[in-house]
């Protein structure tokens, strides 16, 4: 028996050597895992006792792929011979042409290069409602242990092309009717049935199947290559249009000189800004459950089964959709027949868009909807584990519910707000359950939206916050834990987002240029297509909550309020700074420009009057940089844990884009002695609005990163 901390290799009396990857949670590769890999098939292939190998994992999961601090190391030291060499030396030299047979023996997942180990053997066999995917272009690479060849030569180039653009995994029952798994069985006959796969390919009673030659699946060359052309219309960035070209070179010139253009390409990619961004944002959002005195201290999550909506508006009904779709028990509670059958239809029309979308059936969409009872009586909610208040920002009202709440529910209940701008301890305060209180603050679709701050009081027990992270896992959403301020982590740190674009229009920078330099930068809309998009009411709204709360630095623009002097509402009448048609894309209406000219006269923070020269790259600095400066008194107030939290915040409740790491990790790659400074430099020209905050100021001093602040 070989063993080393990651790798065990056991040989049976019937001539299978087993070999079993350890390496908790996910048993990811390591560097030394891969050697020992190597080494045990070496082992193997020479032994007289070995007919025939198994390859599985332990603790019910195969393989979660290359281990990430592997990736990472090559980041840090900027060195690609720190990469393993397993495409070539182990899978194909070693598993395929090692004239010994292997089988994987699949559980739990097999990804990434877990999946390109299994794709090397000679067949898979795999337990019932295993993942099965090759998710590296969401980390920035290709694969790179041959799963850009073998995966279109088992399961065809359409499906391969789909999988490996989505990042998205199947089921092994998907895969067995694709041909990717030849047997689903039991997990207690896995290894049984596994051992007498190999057994019988060994001696001839099953095909040894070496897919990297495998031909049938792949179909003509031309309907291949008419995939790949579509799939480039369609994703154009450079990661993903180098793994069409990968898949390409196989197809054109066979699958061993395809893998050898994907060793090559896997490596360059790895080194990019972009796997460097997408990588961090993974990192991050793990590290958003980890939260210091409160996930450490050895509290085990109680639970959350059925839960009370108080309020079923827009809100409301998205909260209670994202829960039923998670298998949670919903008791939503409105107060008139009228809302509450309002609010029902609006749970089944957000459900009929998963079944539009494929993502549900009808029969699942009905045992779906049996999950949520409408009430009108707070009788109702005496059993629930949780309530979820979600009715309108108003202090008094959402008081007195927090009082009839807690004469009603038990005293293990936890109380939770949605409210997205009142302080918790105020809702809270005419009852006496301080410590079950916190806000749960999803963002609009919130059944669609991945984003939730859980937001902790002084008093709220780490007990209560456990509880609602594992929560919010089972609902498949990132939580990250804030303290209390005017519009918590996310809200806050953007709001110079919402008043940046209207400063700059004041001081005469097109706004369709603003728009188009945002939206090149990779978010989805240019800020004044998204105030036409949200609404000028919402739009307004936040800004006047936000010059309440920081009126020292706030900017206030009558731009939004002139438009609608003027009869625009944005999308709502088809008129905003672009027109919007039935059927047509919006179209920029260089009409405004009047209404930003009044605009500007009335504010006259144009210097002379004039408008300002700037260039793309000024105008992006200009609206991004005081999100930093503002995020960084987000990490000195402590709201957040630590500095990447805002970068997932960033992500996913404001589409920064994901390759960039978030606007914290962005920052880092800029670097904070030159945001300091233009900031310094715009505060003296134009106000205020661009001061640099003492935090960032000290660091940009010290010369210090802010991305990898933990605060402990
Ligand atoms: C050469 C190859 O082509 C290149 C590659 O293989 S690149 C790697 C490709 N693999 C992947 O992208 C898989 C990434 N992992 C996942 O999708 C998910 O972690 C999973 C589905 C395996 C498990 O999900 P889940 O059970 O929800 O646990 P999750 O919280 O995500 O992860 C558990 C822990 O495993 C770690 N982990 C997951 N995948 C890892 C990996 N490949 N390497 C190292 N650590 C990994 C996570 O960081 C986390 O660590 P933590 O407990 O310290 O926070």
């Amino acid at each position: 028996m070989a063993n080393n901390a990651s790798i065990s290799m056991e040989i049976g009396n019937d001539g299978v050597a087993l070999i079993t990857m350890l390496n908790p949670p996910v048993n990811a590769l390591t560097l030394s895992a891969l050697e020992e890999l190597k080494r045990c098939y070496e082992e193997a292939i020479d032994s007289d006792n070995v007919k025939a190998i198994v390859l599985s994992g332990a603790d019910g999961r195969f393989c979660g792929g290359l281990d990430i601090s592997v990736v990472e190391n090559v980041h840090k030291h900027g060195d690609i011979s720190l990469l393993p060499d397993a495409s070539i030396g182990l899978v194909v030299n070693k598993m395929e042409n090692g004239k010994k047979p292997s089988v994987a023996a699949i559980q739990g997942f097999a990804l990434g290069g877990g999946l390109e180990l299994a794709m090397g053997c000679s067949a898979r066999i795999a337990t019932a409602k295993s993942d099965l995917g090759l998710p590296e272009l969401r980390l920035g690479v290709i694969p790179g242990c041959g799963g850009t060849q073998r995966l279109p030569r088992l399961v065809g180039t359409s499906k391969a092309v789909e999988m490996l653009m989505s990042s998205k995994t199947i089921t092994s029952e998907e895969g067995k009717e694709l041909g990717l798994i030849d047997a689903i069985v039991s997990s207690e006959e896995l290894l049984t049935v596994a051992r007498c796969w190999a057994l019988d390919i060994a001696e001839g009673r099953q095909p040894n199947c070496n897919s990297l030659q495998k031909t049938d699946k792949l179909g003509p060359k031309d309907e291949s290559l008419e995939i790949l052309k579509s799939a480039r219309q369609r994703y154009t960035v450079p990661h993903y249009k180098a793994c069409l070209d990968v898949i390409e070179e196989g197809i054109i010139s066979g699958g061993y000189s395809g893998v050898l253009k994907e060793d090559k390409l896997f490596k360059e990619l790895v080194l990019s800004n972009t796997a460097k961004g997408l990588l961090h944002v993974f990192l991050a959002e793990r590290a958003t459950t980890k939260v210091p005195g409160v996930t450490d201290i050895g509290l085990k999550p109680q639970r959350i089964e059925k839960v009370a909506v108080v309020g079923g508006g827009l809100m409301g009904s998205g909260i209670a959709t994202a829960l039923i779709i998670s298998n949670i028990s919903v008791v939503l509670k409105e107060i008139s027949h009228e809302y509450l059958s309002k609010a029902v239809k609006s749970v089944e029309a957000n459900l009929q868009g998963f079944v539009t979308r494929g993502k549900l059936n009808q029969d699942m969409m009905k045992r779906t909807l049996s999950l949520l009872k409408g009430t009108l009586d707070y009788e109702e909610l005496k059993d629930v584990d949780m309530v979820i208040e979600a009715v309108n920002e108003n202090v008094s009202l959402k008081q007195s519910i927090f009082e009839d709440i807690e004469k009603i529910c038990t005293s293990e209940c936890i109380f939770a707000s949605n409210t997205s701008t009142i302080s918790l301890d105020v809702i809270g305060k005419r009852t006496s359950s301080q410590d079950r209180i916190l806000g749960i603050h999803l963002f609009s679709p919130a059944h669609l939206m991945p984003l939730v701050e859980i937001v902790r009081t002084e008093n709220t027990s780490p007990q209560v916050i456990v509880d609602v992270i594992k929560f919010t896992k089972i609902l498949k959403k990132v939580p990250i834990v804030v303290k209390n301020c005017t519009g918590f982590a996310v809200n806050r740190s953007f709001f110079p987002y919402m008043q940046g674009p209207d400063l700059l229009a004041n001081l005469g920078v097109d706004i369709f240029r603003i728009d188009r330099v945002i939206t090149e930068f990779g978010m989805r809309l240019g800020p004044f297509q998204l105030q036409d998009l949200s609404g000028y009411g919402i739009y307004l709204a936040g800004v006047k909550e936000f010059v309440a709360a920081f009126p020292d630095r706030s900017f206030q623009s009558p731009l939004v309020q002139l438009m609608v002097e003027n009869g625009r509402e944005g999308k709502k009448n088809g008129k905003g700074y672009y027109t919007y048609n039935k059927g047509s894309k919006p179209e920029a209406d260089h009409s405004v420009i009047q209404i930003v000219e009044e605009s500007m006269r009335l504010t006259n923070v144009a210097p002379g009057g004039k408008p300002i020269s700037v260039t793309d790259e000024e105008i992006l600095e200009m609206i991004f940089f005081p999100v930093v400066n503002e995020a960084c008194r987000v990490i000195e107030e402590g709201i957040v844990v630590r500095a990447s939290d805002i970068d997932i915040a960033s992500v996913h409740g404001f589409k920064f884009p994901p390759e960039t790491g978030g606007i914290m990790f962005w920052a880092d790659t800029i670097g904070y002695e030159y945001i300091y400074s233009k900031l310094k430099s715009w505060h003296e020209s134009y106000g205020d609005f661009f001061k640099p905050s003492t935090f960032l100021e000290q660091r940009a001093c010290k010369g210090f990163a802010l991305g990898r602040i933990v605060l402990t």
